[in-house]
């Protein structure tokens, strides 16, 4: 816990983030190089967060991990500013959500890497599912194929476990939810809502082990989009979705 951040424990974690040698924060062109390295360093840090949560679930020896925490307390004491005297998190912390409404704010919108798209879904992802920055999520890694379809992968450690040695429903809907929003967002397309989403849980989706989410668009009419999607353990369909994402009016 006190050695150089890694990522978790998951395949997906690894792929997302830069380790040590790769954070982009040596000198050089200005502006970009000291985005790139705030990026580098986010991530690096949600991977510290998702090893911590894999950690508090997991450990065995609880006296040892105490320890190991009190540590790391006192090493990180003051990052996020001067807790106050009632507790409460900082005035920054808690103006952030409303501030950018979901998104990075803008001055982070130029990080985005060259094979990254441009869909509203995929810009400054900080979502908890599938930003490499936030670690909340796994993160789930999405990508765009060839014929518009959208692919998620990751593997979930023990902090997504619903049932007994199984991955939690609402996190099996949250990746489809995410995966079919991706698809609902074709290059150039209007920003369109979850407003339908239906799950079937059809086999035990398991833990610590490569998961597929898939979603593509079935048909769309008018500002309406109707998708579909499924999550998959190798050959094993273990869940799968139909949705509705609808464009607000006013987007035409
Ligand atoms: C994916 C978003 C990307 C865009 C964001 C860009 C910036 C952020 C960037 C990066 C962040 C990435 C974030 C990832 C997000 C992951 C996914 C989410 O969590 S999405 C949040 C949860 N969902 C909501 O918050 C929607 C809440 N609902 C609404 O806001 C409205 O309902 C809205 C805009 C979706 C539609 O509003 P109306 O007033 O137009 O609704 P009416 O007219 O009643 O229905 C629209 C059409 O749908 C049909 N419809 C409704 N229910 C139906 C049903 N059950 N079956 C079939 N059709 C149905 C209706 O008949 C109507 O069709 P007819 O216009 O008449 O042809």
């Amino acid at each position: 816990m006190t050695s150089a951040p890694q990522a978790g424990p998951g395949a997906a974690s690894t792929a997302n983030t830069p380790d040590a040698a790769d954070a982009p924060d040596a000198p050089g062109d200005g502006a970009a190089t000291s985005a790139d390295g705030a990026r580098g360093l986010a991530e690096r840090a949600a991977a510290l967060g998702r090893e911590l949560a894999t950690a508090l679930v997991s450990a065995g020896d609880e006296a040892r991990l105490a320890a190991q925490l009190r540590e790391l307390a006192a090493r990180l004491g003051g990052l996020a500013g001067p807790a106050p005297a009632d507790g409460t998190p900082p005035a920054d912390t808690r103006a952030r959500p409303a501030a950018h409404h979901g998104q990075e704010p803008a001055s982070r919108s130029g990080a985005v890497g060259p094979d990254e798209d441009d869909s509203p879904v995929r810009r400054g992802d900080i979502t908890p599912i599938s930003s490499p920055r936030n670690p909340l999520a796994p993160p789930l890694v999405i990508e765009r194929e060839a014929d518009g379809s959208a692919v998620g992968r990751a593997s979930l450690p023990l902090q997504y476990q619903g049932p007994p040695e199984r991955v939690h429903g609402g996190i099996v809907c949250l990746m489809l939810d995410q995966v079919l929003g991706s698809a609902a967002h074709p290059k150039g397309a209007a920003p369109a809502y979850t407003r339908v989403l239906e799950v079937e849980y059809l086999a035990a989706t398991p833990l610590d082990a490569p998961l597929t989410v898939r979603g593509w668009i079935e048909r769309t009419e008018g500002r309406k989009r109707f998708l579909a999607g499924t999550v998959a353990h190798g050959d094993t369909i273990t869940a799968r979705a139909t949705g509705l994402w609808v464009a607000p009016r006013e987007a035409g």
